[in-house]
């Protein structure tokens, strides 16, 4: 097991140390899992308010499971040709069979994409008092700094810690974004206008797929709402007694996520657990509940995960679109049929929608049950954890994806 000793360590020996007796000690969690990695002498254990009861362990080898589709975006770039059409198909049979699909030649900068997880790297390794500036209980908040999966409920904790704020329309929260990196709002502008744009452009390719107008799913949007969640996941000594974050799926419409090179999604695929390779260059896109809800189920919100390692820190930068707040969503009124194709989903506005997923300490897709009209259909939604901690603080700032 790697020993965890950072150059900060200031303990002479272990049982001075922050963790030497959790039960007095006087730690703070809510500092986050980077400071505890950071500030911790021989770290070999976990605190126990990590340890999650049970975790449904990831298909073994990759000789046993299939890999989600990569799909080469180049053909979306004409209007109408077999190279656009065969992109169309691969990603509608993607969003029905997987919900996730890796994408090549999406138009992002290689130099763009390494300048901004640079800038995120840069944002964690602040202190924590800077980084708190950021921190906020609200889960509506448009800039919000925190750690684990949680709101003000108690529940077992998470290997991560985060930066999560509003993008598109930019110029409404531009000014809250952290401006520690000097440069980090100028790259995090760049990068989401980009990001946006080319959600679109995939957004398009799903409405097509789905016999609707090109241009349905964007119009949908209204002004639209554009959310990244930078994560950030240091080593951890018993990765596999906790995890990054649990099973969940996205509320919004599109999520696009880039990453360092260390693995750690895992997608749920026919009831496994199959873990995503990253491959350099590329990004993973993702169906949110809107598209389910959209689509009126035939595109299903698939649950994912992150896993931890023992050796290396992961960063992804997760980037949601959806439709603006005050928006109310529903299936598209073409994908229903009264008789044949009953609406599966009640209207909800998104924000109440959001406010609900944000909130909620059960992962899963337990939320989208919440507006089902078949309620019945929910009754074993895929809920892994329970989160049975008296004893976790109540304090940490709520996140999440
Ligand atoms: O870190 C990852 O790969 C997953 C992140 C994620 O699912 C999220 O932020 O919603
Ligand atoms: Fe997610």
């Amino acid at each position: 097991m790697a020993s965890l000793v950072p150059s900060s360590c200031l303990c002479a020996n272990t049982s001075d140390h922050p963790l030497a007796d959790e039960k007095t000690s006087t730690h703070d969690y809510n500092q986050g899992v980077k400071h505890l990695v950071d500030t911790a002498c021989n770290l070999h254990s976990i605190p126990f308010m990590y340890i999650l009861p049970v975790i449904p362990p990831a298909c073994p080898s990759t000789a046993c499971h299939p890999s989600i589709p990569v799909i080469d975006l180049d053909g979306l770039n004409e209007l109408s040709s077999e190279r656009r059409i065969l992109a169309v198909q691969s990603i509608s049979s993607a969003c029905a069979e997987w919900g996730f699909f890796q994408i090549v030649n999406h138009g992002i900068k290689a130099s763009l994409m390494e300048e901004m997880l640079k800038s995120v790297e840069g944002f964690f390794s602040l202190t924590w008092e800077e980084k708190m500036k950021y921190a906020s209980d609200d889960v509506m908040n448009p800039v919000r700094y925190g750690t684990s999966l949680n709101t003000s409920t108690p529940h077992v904790l998470h290997w991560r810690d985060y930066l999560r704020h509003f993008g598109h329309p930019i110029e409404s929260s531009f000014h809250l974004w952290p401006n520690n990196p000097s440069n980090y709002r100028e790259v995090a502008k760049k990068y989401l206008e980009d990001v946006w744009k080319l959600a679109m452009k995939i957004s398009s390719a799903i409405s097509e797929g789905l016999g609707l107008e090109k241009d349905y799913i964007e119009k949908s949007l209204g002004e639209g709402c554009q959310i990244v969640a930078s994560n950030y996941y240091p080593p951890c000594p018993e990765p596999h007694l906790t995890l990054g974050l649990s099973a969940h799926s996205d509320h919004g419409g599109l999520t696009i996520l880039m990453q360092n090179d260390v693995d750690g999604l895992q997608v749920r695929y026919n009831g496994t657990w199959i873990p995503v390779h990253h491959v350099p260059g590329t990004l993973v896109v993702n169906i949110g509940d809107y598209l389910e809800i959209l689509s009126n189920g035939r595109y299903k919100s698939v649950e994912h995960r992150a896993v931890v390692n023992e050796e290396k820190t992961r960063i992804s930068i997760a980037v949601g679109h959806g439709p603006d707040l005050n928006s109310v969503i529903a299936p598209a009124r073409s994908l229903v049929d009264e008789k044949d194709e009953p609406p599966l989903y009640k209207p909800i506005v998104y924000r109440d929608y959001m406010r609900c997923q944000q909130s909620s300490t059960v992962r899963g897709k337990e939320p989208l049950g919440i507006i089902k009209t078949n309620t019945s259909s929910t009754s074993s939604p895929s809920l892994e954890i329970s989160y049975p901690l008296e004893s976790a603080s109540s304090k940490i700032p709520s996140p999440d994806n």
